[in-house]
């Protein structure tokens, strides 16, 4: 099903070029499905286009008659002006997605068309080569199938989580913002790495391993981190002096605090977006 329908993204950054290449790799999309758009920058299309083989064009030149998904990938403050200008080029059924931080279904449904069909979309930039944790959130109007099709469209990327808009900030601040805590740590392991004489390339190689295995563990042993973490820690060894280190320097509350603070951002986001629409 997912093989014939068109998919406009709104939206060229970062975060739209991973999910672009995502799907492509996946075989799930045929790039001649997928149309990319921004406001200006006819560099970034050339770009987009040339790596990826996608259709663009300008956004104000976008034919939305036969798009059946649009993906906004924009800023949130420019989310509104986004929606507004796409009202009038859209039908209540065709299905808009949003990637945004903080932009919530209710926001994207009081700026389109009454009963319009949105689902708010939380992915990672490990998109980028299909291993993104995204969460999925539809709207009051958003039919079964429109929700099926949005999850069949997002496994191209990863792996899919329908979950209700209230955890939407915290899963913001686990996984919409995680990668960025795991690549800050590698950041340390290459520093501690160097040194010590090791060469940071090297670390970064041993690091990432490393990660990998752990997340492996994870994901397909039936044992809870806490017994992952007993069985490597030797009475008196090497692991029990790095994780008192750890702790003596609050790393736990530091990773708390992380996950929190960019769950709380995501909320003030919301409400200060919010805050701005209604005043305007
Ligand atoms: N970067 C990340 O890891 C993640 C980002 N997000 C969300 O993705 C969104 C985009 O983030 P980035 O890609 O990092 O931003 P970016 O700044 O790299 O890209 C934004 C793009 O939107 C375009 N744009 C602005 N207004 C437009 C309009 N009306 N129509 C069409 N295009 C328009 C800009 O020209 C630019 O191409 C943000 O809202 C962010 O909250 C969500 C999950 C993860
Ligand atoms: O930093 C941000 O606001 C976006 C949303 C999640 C990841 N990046």
């Amino acid at each position: 099903m997912i093989k014939t329908k068109k998919i406009a993204f709104l939206g060229a950054g970062s975060m739209a070029e991973a999910m672009i290449s995502g799907m492509i790799h996946s075989n799930i999309v045929p790039a001649k499905n997928i149309v990319v758009t921004n406001r200006s920058n006819k560099e970034r299309l050339l770009e987009l286009e040339n790596k990826y083989g996608v259709q663009t064009s300008k956004r104000v030149d976008l034919d939305t008659t036969d798009i059946d998904v649009f993906i906004l990938a924009m800023k949130p403050k420019d989310a509104e002006q986004a929606l507004s200008s796409l009202k009038p080029n859209i039908t209540k059924d065709q299905v808009v997605l949003s990637v945004l931080a903080g932009i919530s279904t209710a926001f994207m449904e009081d700026l389109l068309h009454e009963e319009q069909q949105v689902v708010r979309v939380m992915p990672n930039t490990s998109s980028m080569i299909q291993q993104s944790a995204t969460a999925i959130s539809p709207g009051q109007y958003t039919a079964m199938d429109s929700v099926i099709l949005t999850k069949e469209l997002l496994s191209s990327i990863g792996q899919v989580y329908v979950i209700d808009e209230k955890q939407m900030d915290i899963f913001t601040g686990i996984a919409g913002s995680g990668p960025a805590y795991f690549y800050f740590l590698m950041e340390h392991i290459e520093k501690a790495a160097k040194e010590e004489g090791l060469d940071p390339e090297v670390a970064r190689a041993i690091g990432a391993q490393t990660i990998y295995g752990a997340a492996r563990m994870m994901m397909e042993r039936d044992e809870t981190p806490t017994e992952l973490r007993e069985n490597v820690t030797s009475p008196n060894g090497t692991t029990a002096a790095g994780l008192k280190a750890l702790e003596e320097h609050g790393g736990g509350t530091a990773i708390m605090r992380a996950v929190k603070g960019a769950s709380d951002r995501s909320k003030e986001m919301s409400e200060q977006l919010e805050k701005v629409s209604n005043e305007a």
